[in-house]
């Protein structure tokens, strides 16, 4: 099962990820980095950012974003292209070639997963893939029904998810309609998985993925099949989990050796 650390806010969450990965580049400066879009994981690079600020040199991480819309420009404001460059590369100074967002333009998109693939394998593989999670349980752009194989791909939005994402778009019908996004099956390569949820809004997803059965119409139940995945969450995305005292418990208790806990 995932480990499940409930933290008192979004800021508490930023710092303990962003010194689990500071962790990770001390061992490893070429770290490669799952990156997540949304509003989820910025507390995260708002973390890392101020780290940087401070001396923390990130210029050797490389990343791998999970998706993408497809059709969209890519300088349009809210190309996962466009926000991985404004709130990771930039602040963070990675260095902007070493980092990869699926290719959703229609002109080859038949072969866009299938060479993004190739470059996860070539950079030998992710790290640390941060997630964050849809309301209707998806991760990445992984909608309900997404096999636990799959890799990366054009899926088709759910209009739950469309209407999630509208608030980044004059409108709902400006969200475009496809995406590219890693597969469940590329997600679950990673080495290590970082979930965040924050909000009364996430919990029934959270309590689904983490509590409820494996099933595709959750996709991210699938992390229950990863060797080492944290959840970390806020007492609202907490709030559906049956089994909190014992999260509680187990990170209270935490061993010093343990390569799992962030
Ligand atoms: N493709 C992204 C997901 O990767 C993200 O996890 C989800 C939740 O977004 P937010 O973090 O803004 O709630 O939204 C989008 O659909």
């Amino acid at each position: 099962m995932a480990e499940v650390i409930v933290v008192s806010s979004r800021q508490a969450a930023g710092a303990l990820v962003a010194e689990a990965i500071e962790r990770l580049v001390a061992t490893k400066p070429d770290a490669v980095l799952g990156l997540a879009t949304g509003d989820t994981p910025l507390p995260v690079y708002r973390a890392l950012a101020e780290r940087v600020q401070a001396g923390l040199d990130l210029s050797g991480v490389r990343g791998f974003a999970l998706d993408e819309y497809v059709g969209i420009a890519l300088d349009h404001p809210e190309s996962y292209h466009s926000v991985i460059d404004r709130e990771v590369v930039r602040p963070l100074g990675l260095t902007p070639s070493a980092v990869h967002v699926p290719d959703g333009r229609p002109l080859g998109i038949e072969t866009a997963g299938e060479r993004y693939e190739t470059a996860i394998v070539a950079a030998g593989g992710i790290d640390l893939q941060l997630l964050g999670i849809g309301t209707d349980g998806h991760i990445g752009f992984n909608e309900p029904g997404s096999s636990f194989a799959s890799l990366t791909r054009v899926k088709t939005l759910t209009r739950q998810t469309r209407d999630d994402n509208a608030r980044f778009f004059d409108s709902v019908d400006d969200v475009p309609v496809h995406s590219i996004t890693q597969g469940l099956g590329t997600i679950l390569r990673a080495k290590r998985l970082v979930l965040l949820a924050f909000g009364a809004g996430k919990a029934h997803a959270v309590a689904a993925a983490v509590e409820g059965p494996l099933t595709a119409s959750v996709p991210a139940s699938a992390i229950q099949l990863h060797p080492r995945a944290t959840v970390v969450v806020d007492e609202e995305a907490a709030s559906m989990l049956t089994e909190l005292d014992y999260y509680r418990e187990a990170f209270a208790q935490k061993p010093v050796w343990d390569p799992v806990v962030l």
